[in-house]
């Protein structure tokens, strides 16, 4: 079969239904770290929208952000061409549309090709940075600068800044406007002030130091769009296509970018002439809605659902117990703390649902509960905390799923970075940071070796402030409950002990939706 590249659209009779509306021509006019599936299937396809639109007329660079990326080469072969595949319901419709992008110019190894990243800083049409390097990337690093590629993303960005600034002789016009995706809290803010620590490291000159703060602008974003990535039904998808694509990215329709970003930046890239879901401004709100619900959803599922037998979220939304006990977290849980208006609320909590419910939602349960223990503490912990505080009691679907985030980080052994679980005869990876992957291998040995009892394990796994930010036995009766859940998953596995914590909460006609 072909793969799908430059030749192959010249040549090849496509489906009628696959959009390829391709511009391989523009000029290079963004710089891009990371080249994920999440920007594939975000970012990139909505600048191709905004160039089939007339209303950009740009490509994008794609800079690998890590020495171990598979990516790259990828691209280059299909010259930076893939295909992203959106499937899902909308308004009660199956739609599923398959599209070839061609925003991407090319990528480039900047630990192979270093030069190549400074030539785009030499180019003056290149005036935006997208960036996706996951929360781990977006973070600082000390590191010298010896004129090749630095290792960390902020390193990388701050030398192509230092390099442009040189270029163009400090002209304020040759300014970027750089729109960082990870989802970190101000994650605009975040990277400008990394960056500036790093120039400060470089003893770069003050007057470089104030060309950035004065003329790059850093944007906060939220993104919100479920992208799985390379299929399983991939051999499937190639014949229906009938071509290979090795970068095949698929997502769901539903998509929403929010940018706190000012006037000239909405000209530049106005998303929102053109249809797409894209919120400009202040979104403080759509953050705590999205994170709390959706992201805090995923990670009250993801270790409930995986021990009791789930793969991936649609199974979770397939199998009744289980949906109840999402269901239960979101509504009678998460929405009473969020102080925000009750129909706002609810309705974006259906419309999660909704896109949990999606039939094509083949999202591993295992890949989200990557780097768990951050993400409960950024996306649960304040629903937990907030619960306690005004009613003095505890949540119980939560604090299950803390348990059972607790049962999922139980190793039969350690394997170089991470940690194997077990789920039967089944063997899973843990894959946290090095110190909680440490903490959590110490803490389970001394309870499987006798050297701790279930109560003091648990004191100690919910008393490390480096895994939880915080001590959690300080919450009035949350050792218990966790000490009592954990029993009870010993006892019985996750799956019985769920129908317990749904069977004593009632039979859910609570529900707001
Ligand atoms: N996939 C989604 O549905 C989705 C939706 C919204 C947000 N996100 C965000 O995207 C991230 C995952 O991205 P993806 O789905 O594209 O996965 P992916 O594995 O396809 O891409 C991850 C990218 O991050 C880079 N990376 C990983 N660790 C890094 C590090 N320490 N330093 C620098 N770069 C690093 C990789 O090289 C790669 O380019 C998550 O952290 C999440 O916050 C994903
Ligand atoms: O991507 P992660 O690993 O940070 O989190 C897993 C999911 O919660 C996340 O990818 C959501 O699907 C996404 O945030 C939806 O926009």
């Amino acid at each position: 079969m072909k793969r799908l590249n430059r030749q192959l659209l010249k040549r090849a009779e496509l489906p009628k239904d696959v959009i390829v509306e391709c511009q391989t021509d523009l000029p290079e006019r963004v710089i891009q770290f990371g080249e994920g599936n999440f920007l594939r299937g975000f970012v990139d396809w909505m600048i191709h929208q905004l160039n089939r639109a007339g209303k950009f007329s740009g490509r994008i660079v794609a800079v690998q952000p890590t020495p171990f990326g598979k990516v790259v080469p990828k691209l280059n072969k299909q010259d930076g061409l893939y295909t992203v595949v959106l499937r899902g319901v909308v308004n009660g419709d199956v739609v599923e549309t398959y599209e070839i992008i061609s925003s991407v110019s090319r990528g480039v190894n900047p630990y192979t090709d270093w030069q190549e990243v400074l030539k785009v800083a030499e180019n003056k049409e290149a005036q935006f940075v997208f960036s996706n390097t996951t929360e781990a990337g977006l973070t600082y690093l000390r590191e010298d600068y010896r004129g090749s590629s630095p290792q960390s993303f902020p390193g990388k960005l701050t030398a192509f800044l230092y390099h442009r600034y040189r270029a163009f002789d400090g002209d304020p016009e040759a300014g970027m406007t750089v729109i960082p995706c990870e989802l970190v809290e101000d994650n605009g803010d975040t990277l400008r002030d990394i960056v500036l620590q790093i120039a400060q490291d470089w003893n770069f000159p003050e007057d470089f130091i104030h060309w950035i703060q004065a003329h790059n602008r850093f944007c906060n974003t939220l993104v919100d769009r479920i992208v799985t990535g390379y299929p399983d039904d991939a051999a499937v998808l190639h014949e229906r296509l009938g071509y290979y694509d090795e970068l095949l990215t698929v997502g769901e329709p539903y998509h929403l970018f929010a940018i706190d970003a000012d006037g000239p930046v909405q000209q530049a890239l106005p998303f929102h002439e053109i249809g797409l879901n894209v919120s400009w401004g202040a979104f403080d709100v759509l953050r705590d809605l999205k994170v709390r619900i959706l992201n805090g959803a995923h990670t009250m599922m993801f270790a409930v659902g995986y021990l009791s037998g789930a793969n991936t979220v649609r199974d979770v939304m397939d199998d009744d117990l289980l949906k109840q006990f999402v269901r239960q977290g979101i509504y009678e849980e998460v929405l009473p703390s969020l102080n925000i208006e009750a129909e706002r609320k609810t309705s974006f909590a259906d419309t999660v649902l909704e896109r949990f419910s999606n039939p094509f939602n083949a999202h591993f349960l295992v890949d989200i509960g990557m780097n768990a223990t951050n993400k409960f503490r950024t996306r649960l912990l304040p629903t937990l905390a907030d619960w306690v505080r005004h009613r003095n009691t505890l949540p119980d679907v939560t604090v299950f799923s803390l348990a059972a985030l607790i049962a999922y980080y139980h190793p039969v052994r350690l394997e170089e970075a991470h940690l194997i679980g077990s789920r039967g005869e089944e063997e899973y990876r843990i894959r946290d940071g090095g110190e909680v992957i440490r903490f959590f291998y110490n803490v389970w040995e001394d309870y499987k070796n006798g050297k701790t009892d279930l109560s003091l394990f648990v004191q100690k796994v919910l008393g490390n402030r480096t895994v939880w930010g915080t001590d959690l036995n300080e919450l009035p009766g949350l050792s218990q409950a966790v000490h009592d859940n954990l029993r009870k998953i010993e006892r019985t596995g996750v799956k019985q002990a769920v129908k317990q914590i749904i069977e004593e909460k009632g039979n859910g006609t609570t529900w707001t939706s």
